[in-house]
């Protein structure tokens, strides 16, 4: 599935937090919250200081579910891979505009396996650097932690973020928010102009993920 068109909040899971013993059915499980969206932390140990999965991973779950894969590239060299990930299966890949590698490039390579593209800031960059490749993105993410790990407390500086990208690229763009999103800081991003939430621990955490995930939505759209 492709990312949803923009005009509507959305919550993605982010698969960080699930059990990685039994991913399918982690995915199957938070499928029937409703969600359209899937948050794929990618992470390579040198862009930051974690290691998760690949792309055999991202095959593997691909013959399992049909939500739209949202690839989060936390990884030095984007360009390397994003082949990889398109190919396994990825529907929106977001890279770092801190990576390597000329940006305007790595969304023509995205774009050219068929992907959509996402560019990232970490809390310590300034939005106005993505201005400029802004308009080829059908999503900006803006980090409210410092990527690396799950579990970490939403930063709402970082969030503040978002009321600068809204009103400069309007609403035809999807603003997405990373980091400490729960049923509480919902509702602040939401306010703030985030309209898709990555949410990992409040969901995956959570014994009943459908709840969770009705809570996150709700507190969003409360703005
Ligand atoms: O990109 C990430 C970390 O780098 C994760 O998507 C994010 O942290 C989600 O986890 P949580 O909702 O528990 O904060
Ligand atoms: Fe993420």
């Amino acid at each position: 599935m492709q990312l949803p068109k923009p005009g509507t909040i959305e919550i993605a899971p982010s698969l960080l937090s699930a059990d990685f013993s039994c991913l399918a059915e982690e995915v199957a499980d938070v499928e029937k919250s409703g969600v359209k969206i899937i948050h794929l932390d990618i992470m390579d140990g040198h862009f930051v200081p974690n290691i998760t999965i690949g792309p055999p991973v991202i095959a593997s779950l691909r013959k399992t579910s049909d939500l739209c894969f949202d690839a989060h590239l936390m990884i030095s060299q984007p360009q390397r891979y994003i082949k990889d990930f398109a190919k396994a299966g990825a529907n929106h890949i977001t890279f770092h505009i801190e990576a390597e590698g000329a940006p305007h490039e790595t969304i023509s390579m995205i774009q050219s396996f068929g992907c959509s593209a996402g560019i990232c800031i970490k809390p310590a960059t300034n939005p106005e650097e993505v201005l400029e490749i802004a308009s080829l993105c059908r999503m900006i993410l803006v980090m409210t932690v410092e990527p690396g790990f799950g579990g970490q407390v939403f930063r709402e500086k970082c969030a503040e973020k978002c009321i600068f990208l809204r009103e400069t690229l309007g609403k035809d763009v999807r603003i997405e928010v990373d980091g400490g999103i729960n049923e509480t800081t919902a509702g602040k991003a939401g306010e703030l102009g985030a309209d898709t939430l990555v949410a990992g621990s409040a969901v995956f955490g959570s014994k009943n993920r459908q709840e969770a995930v009705e809570k996150i939505s709700a507190s969003a759209k409360k703005r």
